[in-house]
């Protein structure tokens, strides 16, 4: 479906040359939902606006469906995007528009008549649950509900590609679950290939086939999701792998199983380093138990969970709940 050969991209920068791309090679097949993960700055937006040649690429090659879009005029260029779609971590829609526009945007580019883009329109609507929504603005939607029209938006010229650009980063842990499963829902029903940027492991891990890591421009690993967890060939990947729970240390511990309480907290940054859990036995009347967790460092920045159990009065384990939350631990009692 997608072949990338030899994919360059400079960025002339004052007197300097930033090389953002380098010699990328990758082949995506069709209907696969393609995870390309890796820390800020890496070069993952280049390589994906690469593909639609938002950005001009330097040097190489994408051929896609055997066409090489490098090498394409504008107005054949302007063809082959119909095929493309793309949304984005911040959704990119046109704020005085309704949704019903915002969706109609894209066929009324195609010069379709008002009837085919009204009944186009509404049978999105349906398809990303957004009907009673039709006639609103952007700014009246939910995160979820604006990725949900951009994706609507996104389809509306029945594309064979789809491109995410840290689509699900701006969502909650909730609401990514759903964009997701709206993604899973195109791939399989209407067979897009989807190609998703992201340095969220979860969303690799959640609905991804295949994955490359992607370190200072180059593409380092190549894996299925399933051996990338199994057994990772680089230490970025194994580093991605271990800065999320495994799910199966929390399928493990039944709250029934204990007198306290269980919590689950995750942090990353600053909090990862300062010793939170002693604080929390010195200045409160509780008793922890460490049940399950990991700490790992990407690059600058520690990342970690702990699964505990907290035995105490109620009250002051609310309190305790609190001075956590403070200290920009996200905390969930399960
Ligand atoms: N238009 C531009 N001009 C100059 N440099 C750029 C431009 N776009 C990106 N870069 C640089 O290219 C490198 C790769 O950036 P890119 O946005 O592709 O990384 P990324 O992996 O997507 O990071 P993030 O997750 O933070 O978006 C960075 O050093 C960035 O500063």
């Amino acid at each position: 479906m997608i072949q990338i050969e030899n994919l360059t991209k400079n960025f002339i920068v004052g007197e300097d040359t930033l090389t953002a791309v380098k010699e990328v090679n990758l082949k995506i097949e069709k209907g696969e939902i393609f995870g390309i993960i890796g820390l800020s700055g890496a070069g993952k937006s280049t390589l994906i606006r690469c593909v639609n040649r938002l950005e001009e690429p330097s040097s190489g090659k994408i051929v896609i469906d055997g066409i090489d879009i490098t090498g394409l005029g504008k107005e054949d260029l302007r063809k082959q995007r119909k095929e493309i779609g793309m949304i984005f971590q911040h959704f990119n829609l046109l704020s005085q528009k309704t949704v019903y526009e915002n969706i109609a945007f894209p066929l009324q580019l195609e010069r379709q008549s008002s009837e085919q883009i009204e009944n186009r329109v509404n049978e999105l609507l349906s398809y990303v649950e957004l009907t009673d929504k039709k006639y609103a603005y952007p700014s009246q939607l939910s995160g979820g509900q604006k990725q949900r029209v951009a994706i609507a938006r996104a389809i509306a010229n029945k594309p064979k590609l789809l491109l995410s650009d840290e689509g699900t980063s701006a969502l909650d842990p909730k609401t990514t679950k759903s964009i997701l499963s709206l993604l899973n829902k195109i791939r399989k029903e209407l067979g897009l290939t989807i190609v998703m940027i992201t340095h969220q492991m979860e969303v690799v891990k959640e609905i991804c086939d295949r994955v490359a890591i992607m370190e200072n421009g180059r593409i380092i690993e190549v894996n299925t999701v399933e051996n990338l967890f199994k057994s990772p060939q680089t230490k970025t990947a194994k580093n991605f792998v271990n800065a999320i729970p495994e799910n199966i240390d929390d399928e493990f511990i039944n709250p029934d199983d204990f007198q306290g309480k269980i919590i689950r907290l995750s942090y990353l940054g600053n909090s990862a380093k300062k010793p939170i859990i002693s604080e929390v036995m010195k200045n409160f009347d509780i008793n922890i138990n460490i049940l399950s967790g990991n700490i790992n460092k990407l690059q600058a920045t520690n990342v970690g969970y702990l699964m505990l159990e907290f035995i105490g009065e109620d009250d002051e384990i609310n309190r305790a709940l609190s001075y956590l939350k403070n200290e920009n631990v996200h905390v969930e009692v399960i």
